[in-house]
């Protein structure tokens, strides 16, 4: 076989693809899936999806289970871990060849907040319980979202974080880390790398293990003092991946939002979060 060695390789100058501590920064352009699909097919991976919706956040099934059946890990063995509190609601969907998905039935809390950040303690529950030697890799998405391209093992590493749309490319100072030294969550002005969004969270499942229970156990601490970090466990995420840095972020590419105007190094948009009226999904303000 004859083999194409590249020497030298800028394939994106618009914008940065590796971090300050050498982790690679996944962008359309970046990569070969060819050569990446070689290396995790031979290693017959299963890749776990943690999806959660309670309360009227099931309406988000259908759109999210579709999509993803489109593009998530397309060919790869995929298993669906889906927490709902009204199992009679989740949609019909076909899955493709190789996937499965598993309802779990959880108590919804009449605080989204309590909903989001809950995420935490019941991804450290299912690994610790359910998934080990089930699966190789597992991903934290949220519900309120939709694949519109290409989602594939370009995304796979020890440790994954995506970049906030929001916050991509503005300055440390503005990120909405927390700022109160009382909460667990805390990071000072002069401290971060970037903001990654709460939406996506991915790695091998040791290292989503001990990120879940760590930001699970910060949460409780919190809890214990009565205090809420600004953004909950988006905001401790944020700690967590701190001091301990991903293997592997993941560009706006992952976490886009409909919202969001494409600006042109957005050459595609491959996860975004959907248009919600808060004021009516939500339980309370
Ligand atoms: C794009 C992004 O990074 N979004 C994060 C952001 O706001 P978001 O506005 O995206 O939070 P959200 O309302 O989508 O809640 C996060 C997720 O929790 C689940 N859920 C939430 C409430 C509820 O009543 N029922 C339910 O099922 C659902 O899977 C949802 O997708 O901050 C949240 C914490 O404050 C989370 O960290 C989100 O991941
Ligand atoms: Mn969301």
């Amino acid at each position: 076989m004859k083999a194409k060695v590249c020497v030298y390789f800028v394939s994106r100058p618009d914008v940065a693809t590796t971090t300050q501590w050498l982790a690679p920064i996944v962008w359309e352009g970046t990569f070969d899936l060819t050569v990446i699909d070689g290396i995790y097919k031979q290693q017959n991976i299963t890749v776990a999806i943690t999806v959660f919706a309670l309360g009227k956040y099931v309406r988000f099934l259908k759109d999210f289970l579709d999509s993803a059946e489109q593009h998530f890990m397309v060919g790869y063995r995929v298993h669906y871990y889906l927490f709902t509190d009204r199992p009679d609601e989740v949609p019909v969907v076909t899955l493709g060849e190789g996937r499965q998905l598993t309802v779990i039935k959880t108590a919804s809390s009449n605080r989204w907040q309590e909903n989001s950040l809950r995420r935490m303690e019941l991804i450290e529950k299912l690994i610790e319980e359910k998934l080990r030697n089930k699966a190789d890799y597992i991903f934290s998405l949220d519900v309120d979202s939709k694949f519109y391209a290409h989602w594939g093992a370009e995304s796979l590493g020890d440790l994954v974080g995506a970049l906030h749309a929001w916050f991509f490319g503005t300055s440390r100072e503005q990120f909405t880390y927390e700022r109160r030294p009382e909460s667990q969550a805390f990071i000072p002005i002069e401290e971060g790398d970037y903001y990654y969004g709460g939406a996506v969270i991915g790695g091998r499942l040791d290292k989503v293990f001990k990120l879940a229970k760590t930001c699970r156990m910060q949460l409780e601490v919190d809890r214990a003092n009565q205090i809420e970090a600004v953004w909950q466990e988006e905001s401790h995420l944020n700690k967590y991946f701190l001091y301990n840095k991903p293997t592997k972020v993941l560009s706006p590419e992952y976490l886009w939002d409909d919202k969001k105007e494409k600006p042109s190094f957005m050459k595609v948009v491959r996860f975004s979060q959907v248009v919600k009226n808060y004021a009516e999904i939500r339980p309370n303000p």
